[in-house]
């Protein structure tokens, strides 16, 4: 009889601390054994030689637009695509979804649906609304992993910006509760205003685009979050910062004691304004992407530690609402990307710019499960869920529309060559993905 419902063999074994050759057994959805040569017997048993085994990665930031704006993307083929990019828990944001998730009510509704259609674990984010001041407890007692709201406005009619009363009594009440907040810190005075003027200018390009939305509106936002984290005791987190510029204030307020954190995404770090130029509504998203120079100082940022998470914000749309090319204030922000910021931070990181493996399980993986809470997620352990990723590091491919499991197969890394081929994912011990198809439940 077997020891062991599966055990993985000769693999690469990546941790946040390390990088060995063993094998790792798996009992229950568990990993129970992790050593250079496990003896036993596994009932399934997977041969990884020559090949790296990370832990499942976290992509603490992604909208999958269910219930409610299914046709954009949905639970079912937006976790299959994290799946097949070796993530396998992802925080679903409260918004782009109808009803959002701001109570209990539509909290129970994206669980139900997530249970039955996602092929990883769902993690959810509680919106912070000025309408639903009061019932902050009751969302965290439902189990968010933390509360999101927009300082600039969102781009969904029934997710309005937090103003900045909203602001203040909501980080009270998430403070009373212990929850962190997470923050789209953009200046709405400043961006709406950089728009108009463009607007009735008639200057729509790309570049007038980047220009509404600079590096110095996150900043101003950013700083006045800090405020209120100070007046508050609110712990924070600051989603998609664009530039080291931000990344550095938020530091500087680390440093004084704020409890903050900061995520980049991989389109930050892969992307710019060039792209946006080339490849048009595709590649738009807010903050935009930056100058090649800004790409450079976020990795430094990244290597040097300064940067808590990456993830990917994937925000789809239909592809009729991504081919932009004359007006740039006109189609849908968001960047199709959750498949794909494993390859991105092999290809851009570790193989151009030297991050070690080990920091990649650090900033999805050992990080996010820190700071948001997640016990027994994001490396690899004894005790620790059996979530796991065998890749091929050193297979390359370009990426085409054809490999892509959104809903809508389009993104602003198609047509980019990525090392990183994803072999297997397995979710609480079971193979959910293997050589490019999803088994079935
Ligand atoms: N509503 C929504 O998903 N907005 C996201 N898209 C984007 O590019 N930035 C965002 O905050
Ligand atoms: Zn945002
Ligand atoms: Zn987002």
């Amino acid at each position: 009889m077997a020891t062991y419902d599966l055990i993985i063999r000769n693999g690469q074994i990546v941790t946040s601390e390390s990088v060995t050759t063993g094998d790792i057994a798996i009992k229950d959805g568990k990993i129970v054994e992790v050593g250079s040569q496990i003896s036993g017997q596994g009932t399934n048993e997977i041969n990884a030689e020559g090949l790296h085994v990370f832990p499942g990665l976290i992509d603490t930031h992604v909208h999958f637009n269910e219930p409610g704006r299914t046709e954009w993307e949905g639970i079912e083929t937006g976790s299959k695509s994290l799946a097949a990019g070796g993530v396998t828990s992802y925080f679903d944001m409260p918004l782009n979804s109808t009803p959002p998730t701001i109570d209990k009510e539509n909290l129970d509704i994206k669980k139900k649906l997530s249970a039955e259609k996602s092929v990883v674990n769902p993690n959810f984010w509680g919106g912070l609304v000025p309408e639903n001041i009061g019932k902050l407890k009751e969302l965290h007692e439902n189990g968010v992993i933390g509360f999101k709201a927009f300082m600039s406005p969102s781009g969904i009619d029934d997710f309005n910006r937090a103003d900045d009363e909203t602001l203040y009594k909501g980080m009270k009440e998430i403070a009373a509760v212990g929850s962190r907040l997470a923050v789209h810190a953009e200046s709405t005075v400043m961006c709406d205003q950089l728009a108009t003027e463009k607007i009735r200018a008639g200057k729509t390009s790309a570049r007038d685009f980047v220009e509404s939305r600079p590096i110095i509106s996150e900043i101003e936002a950013v700083r006045r979050l800090i405020s209120y984290a100070e007046a508050t005791g609110c712990k924070v987190h600051v989603v998609h910062a664009s530039s080291k510029k931000v990344v550095d204030v938020i530091n500087e307020a680390k440093q004084k004691g704020v409890d903050i954190t900061v995520e980049t995404c991989a389109h930050y770090l892969a992307l710019t304004v060039k792209d946006l130029e080339e490849k048009g509504g595709l590649a738009k998203c807010a903050p935009p992407l930056r100058d090649q120079d800004e790409v450079d100082d976020l990795w430094t940022a990244v290597l040097n530690g300064e940067v808590d998470m990456i993830a990917s914000d994937h925000s789809p749309a239909p592809t009729s609402m991504k081919t932009v090319t004359d007006n740039y204030f006109e189609g849908w922000g968001g960047i199709s990307g959750a498949q794909s910021t494993l390859n991105v931070l092999l290809t851009e990181g570790h193989f151009k710019r030297n991050l070690p493996l080990e920091k990649i399980v650090t900033l999805m993986g050992t990080n996010p499960a820190k700071v948001f809470g997640l016990a027994n997620k994001g490396n690899i352990a004894v005790g620790y869920d059996a979530d796991i990723a065998i890749v091929n590091i050193n297979e390359s491919f370009k990426l085409e529309n054809d490999d892509l499991f959104y809903r809508h197969q389009h993104s602003p890394y198609v047509g980019m060559t990525f090392n990183g081929k994803v072999k297997t994912t397995i979710v609480n011990g079971k193979v959910v993905f293997e050589n490019g198809t999803f088994l079935d439940a």
